[in-house]
């Protein structure tokens, strides 16, 4: 995906991340420089120099490596359609290794000598870095990468040096130095980006994966870097048993998410659809009700009225001794609109009665096409929905007992019984089904600041603030050595 960025662009999924995020996450910059250079390697540096009344200077500088680091500030903006400036300053870095030199001034006079030195530099970062698509995953470019030097002092240990070797030194290595530092630090930044990327990438897909079913994240297009904002557009697509199944979709445009809030989501209802038929394939879409879960859902709902009719049903067995099976009989259809998340599904209950040494023999069943209209939101951590609208369609019924009252009453009790108990206790079920399959993945790690989940025609949007995720950085470096 992306080479040529293929002209139809199955999006069913955008990311965007706008500056105030990149302001959050720019808190963090300083953490990555650090690590960056503090793995990069620093090579030996050898040569020799013939000087005036000293003959020929052999030298070499070995086990290079930082003794302190400390960063001052740094700065992230966004360039349009170029690259995320990363600005870094006041980088301050002290080298320390072992300088080794001999030269042999005049006719006898040999000198060896091995002395260990440190090297105080200060210096800047600036790093343009590009989002590219790489095989439908983000890679960072962080080639257009510059050091600058604000000074490049050495200092030498041991018993006091004549100056001039110091100075001697310092011209010699510094050019070298420099260019060694900025080889190494923009290298080891390189990596370190693109292992982040692609830290991300599997999170991400870890993130919208349970079991057989997942969400095919791979890109559809090279992130776009725009002045308030940056968005990567991924395909959506439902992988179910690795099987994937693909949609046409490309309705979204950049004007459907603003730059205020720090991160939004689109999601096109296509992929709220398949993921509602890879639940449906998964049989994950059922529910039984215990009698006495059963018995107290009826009575909390003063569905006493129907007393009698419930007394035929169950031919006049107890309710613990009999079990509600509600299931979905298609992958129910979800639809986004302005008013909410429409589902349309259809369902069947069957009232079974359980036997000692036998199988459940269904007492009664019956299905209905039910349409409800929803709203989601994500309130301490809880995934919390809500009913706005429903309706339902009885479609039959089927009775063991034959049943003294009319066909209207009995498909007036079905259907109170479906909104008084069926649509309640199914959400019921589902919210915390739902948050825990969202905690799992360690969304409540996260630290979440006033999400809000908004629908409007095809698709859901997803908007939120959030605190920098600290344990995710910590789990990035540890990936890390
Ligand atoms: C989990 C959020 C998500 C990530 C997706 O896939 C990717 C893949 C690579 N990069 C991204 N980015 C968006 C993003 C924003 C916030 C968090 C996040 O993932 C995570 F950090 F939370 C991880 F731990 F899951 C990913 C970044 C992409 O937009 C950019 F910036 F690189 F262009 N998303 C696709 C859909 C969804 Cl809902």
């Amino acid at each position: 995906a992306c080479k040529g960025q293929s002209s139809s662009s199955q999006t069913g999924i955008v990311c965007r991340i706008t500056r105030p995020a990149v302001l959050v996450l720019n808190q963090e910059t300083r953490q990555v420089i650090q690590k960056a250079l503090q793995r990069a390697t620093y090579p030996d540096i050898k040569g020799e120099r013939v000087i005036l009344f000293l003959g020929k200077v052999n030298y070499g500088l070995y086990n290079i490596q930082i003794s302190s680091l400390s960063i001052f500030s740094s700065q992230a903006e966004l360039k349009k359609d170029k690259s995320i400036d990363i600005a870094i300053q006041n980088v301050s870095v002290t080298f320390k290794g072992t300088l080794q030199y001999d030269y042999n001034g005049g006719w006898l006079l040999e000198v060896h000598r091995s002395v260990d030195f440190e090297i105080d530099t200060s210096l800047d970062l600036q790093i343009n870095t590009q989002l590219n698509c790489e095989a439908g995953r983000v890679q960072a470019d962080t080639s257009d990468c510059y050091l600058s030097f604000h000074k490049l002092l050495l200092r030498l240990h041991g018993e006091k040096q004549p100056g001039w070797i110091e100075q001697l030194f310092t011209d010699f290595i510094s050019f070298t130095l420099k260019l060694i530092l900025k080889g190494q630090v923009c290298k080891e930044i390189s990596v370190l980006a693109n292992i982040m990327a692609n830290f991300v990438q599997d999170k991400a897909a870890n993130f919208l994966t349970d079991g057989d079913i997942g969400v095919d994240i791979s890109l559809t297009r090279t992130p776009v870097i725009k002045g308030s904002y940056l968005e990567s557009h991924h395909k959506g697509f439902l992988t179910y048993k690795n099987q994937s199944s693909s949609f046409q979709d490309s309705t979204y445009t950049p004007n459907l998410l603003g730059d205020s809030r720090m991160l939004y989501f689109w999601f096109s209802d296509k992929v709220l659809s398949s993921l509602a038929k890879a639940a449906f394939l998964d049989k994950r879409l059922m529910l039984t009700l215990t009698g006495d879960e059963f018995k107290a859902l009826l009575e909390n709902k003063a569905l006493d009225t129907f007393q009698d009719i419930l007394l035929e049903i169950f031919q006049g067995s107890s309710f613990s001794d009999s079990q509600v099976v509600v299931r979905s009989l298609t992958a129910p259809l979800i639809t986004c609109k302005l008013e909410g998340t429409v589902v349309k599904s259809s369902v069947s209950v069957e009232i079974q009665l359980l036997h000692q040494d036998q199988a459940p023999t269904v007492a009664f069943s019956f299905e209905e096409d039910v349409v409800t209209v929803m709203q989601a939101s994500y309130e301490e951590k809880k995934l919390i929905l809500g009913l706005s609208d429903f309706q339902i369609q009885h479609k039959s019924f089927r009775s063991v007992a034959t049943l003294s009252m009319s066909q209207e009453s009995i498909q007036a009790f079905l259907k109170s019984l479906t909104t008084m108990v069926g649509i309640p206790v199914i959400i019921s079920r589902l919210e915390p089904a739902l948050t825990t399959l969202l905690n799992s993945k360690g969304l409540d790690l996260f630290d979440i600041i006033n999400p809000e989940v908004l629908t409007k025609q095809g698709y859901l949007v997803l908007q939120m603030d959030f605190g920098f995720p600290q344990h995710l950085l910590e789990d990035f470096l540890q990936t890390i050595i």
